[in-house]
């Protein structure tokens, strides 16, 4: 999870707060400076670091809250609205528009991750059905055009270069050219990233800016530099529009929170964060979103986006009519677990989930619980239509056990374990019988319907004790607002994953 040494100190301070019995000036003082510490450590810039304890100590002041208010709601609120601050740059980024041809020139240095974003960008606008395509324009770097290339194809993005040109901008005007008259709607433009000096670098950039008018610059840049960041950024500005900014290998670096603060400070927007080499590792950065998953909150919404980017509307109330019935089959656990694969890296989908915490998914565990459902998929190709749509547990004897461990080469134990975890999830849905389902289309009616006491029954219970149980679940609800379609949540994650 990103920034998870940050995020999980954070959190502690405020449990710690909370805890307390009495809350005054000594245990705001302690949650504070622990709070402080994990952002130092985390290289966000002292003064900012210094400016978010005084607003916090003038909002939360004690002497002045009267005794019925919520004391640990206020901090838990100031502290939220303190980090929001620190990485919200006051300004929103161009955002292209799907059908109207756009340009997007990438500008950052050599290593900062430039070309591996720039394939991330097109593919992550590809699966939202765009029609992007990629111009290489860094005649620079040697093997520049066949990175690219090479990213480009395995990706399935329309691409052009040149082995022979060595003029940038030449190529990006050939590029882009040949792309509008192609009709794609997301045209990119990647440049190099080193010269010998900085100033035929910015010469150059600013060159193919001119000649290919780009409705957006982002710049690309390695959250490990931390803090510095702000200087890299503001030097990028200063020679080309720079009007948003993409911060990657978050996934490696305990200073990304130095580098997303320090970029805020020059007011680029971050608009993505780069969380790993695989091309879904990339995603979107919203400030309040992020901050709420970093605290541990979750992020209803960005869940919820997943869910409807990979389960089609329409597959919903199907889906919702079998388990009304209580009726949770091995086709519909298999179902689950393909919509989870196509979400993207379990970790991202994960920390979406209120009282997600990095303890539950340390980096290595996702792969490993990546791998076991697709183990489970396997096992479940063996198996015959009569077992998969049986809900029936008697009909699984011996002889078919044996038969599907055989089919699928795997030991009789793993299947026993697989119908071990079919049987507690088919056991946490039958409790959702009777749950009322909406009309084709309406699946907002059904978050209406979801309350808290249907969804304490589907999530997994580390997860329920970790968001502070019942209570916590109907309280962290009303903060998250309507949790669209929940019961697609649900649906996922009543236990599901590793
Ligand atoms: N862990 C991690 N690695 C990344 C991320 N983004 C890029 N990388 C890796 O960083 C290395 C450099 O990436 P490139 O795309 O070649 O970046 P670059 O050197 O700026 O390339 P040019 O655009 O040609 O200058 C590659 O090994 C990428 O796989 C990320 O978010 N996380």
């Amino acid at each position: 999870m990103v920034l998870a040494e940050l995020g999980g100190s954070i959190s502690r301070a405020l449990q710690q707060m909370s805890n307390a019995t009495v809350i005054d000036e000594k245990v705001l003082n302690d949650c504070l400076n622990d709070i402080t510490r994990a952002l130092l450590q985390s290289d966000v810039q002292f003064k900012l670091v210094r400016d978010m304890q005084t607003n916090i100590k003038n909002i939360v002041n004690l002497d002045d809250l009267a005794a019925g208010h919520n004391k640990r709601r206020i901090i838990q609120q100031a502290v939220f609205n303190e980090l929001c601050k620190i990485l919200d740059p006051g300004k929103p980024s161009f955002t292209p528009k799907k059908g109207k041809t756009s340009v997007v020139m990438f500008v950052g240095l050599q290593g900062s991750g430039k070309t591996t974003t720039c394939t991330k960008y097109a593919y992550y606008h590809q699966k939202k059905g765009w029609k992007p395509a990629l111009v290489c324009a860094d005649t620079f770097r040697a093997g520049a055009f066949d990175q690219l290339k090479q990213n480009a194809t395995k990706a399935k993005i329309p691409f052009y270069g040149s082995y022979m040109e060595s003029d940038p901008v030449k190529i990006a005007v050939e590029g882009v050219e040949r792309f509008k008259e192609e009709n794609c709607d997301l045209i990119i433009v990647d440049t190099s990233g080193r010269h010998k000096q900085e100033a035929a670098l910015f010469e150059e950039m600013r060159q193919v800016s001119e000649a290919t008018k780009p409705d957006l610059v982002i710049f690309v840049m390695d959250s490990s530099i931390g803090q510095a960041a702000f200087d890299q950024a503001q030097a990028f500005k200063q020679s080309v529009a720079v009007g948003a900014v993409i911060v990657t290998k978050m996934d490696g670096h305990a200073k990304g929170g130095g580098a997303l603060s320090a970029v805020a400070a020059t007011k680029s927007p971050v608009i993505f964060i780069g969380t790993g080499e695989h091309m879904d590792e990339f995603e979107v950065f919203d400030v309040k979103p992020f901050v709420s998953r970093l605290l541990g909150m979750g992020d209803w919404s960005g869940f919820m986006d997943k869910i409807q980017e990979v389960v089609p509307m329409d597959q919903q109330p199907e889906l919702l009519q079998k388990l009304s019935e209580g009726n949770f089959t091995l086709r519909i656990m298999y179902e689950q677990f393909q919509n989870i694969l196509k979400m993207g890296p379990i970790s991202q989908v994960f920390s979406m989930l209120p009282g997600f915490s990095a303890e539950l998914m340390p980096k290595g565990r996702e792969k490993e619980s990546q791998a076991k459902i697709k183990r489970y998929m396997t096992m479940m190709d063996s198996m015959t239509n009569e077992e998969l749509d049986s809900s029936n547990p008697k009909l699984m004897n011996e002889s078919r056990i044996m038969r599907i461990a055989r089919g699928a080469g795997r030991q009789i134990r793993e299947v026993m374990e697989m119908m071990e975890e079919y049987k507690r999830l088919a056991k946490i849905w039958s409790k959702m019988k009777g749950l009322k389902i909406p009309k084709k289309g309406e699946m907002s009616a059904l978050s209406r319907n979801m309350n808290a006491q249907h969804m304490s029954k589907v999530l997994p219970p580390q997860m329920l004790k970790q968001i502070g149980g019942m209570g916590g679940l109907q309280n962290l609800m009303k903060q998250m607002g309507s949790a669209k379609d929940m019961m697609g949540m649900g649906g996922l994650f009543g236990g599901g994953g590793d």
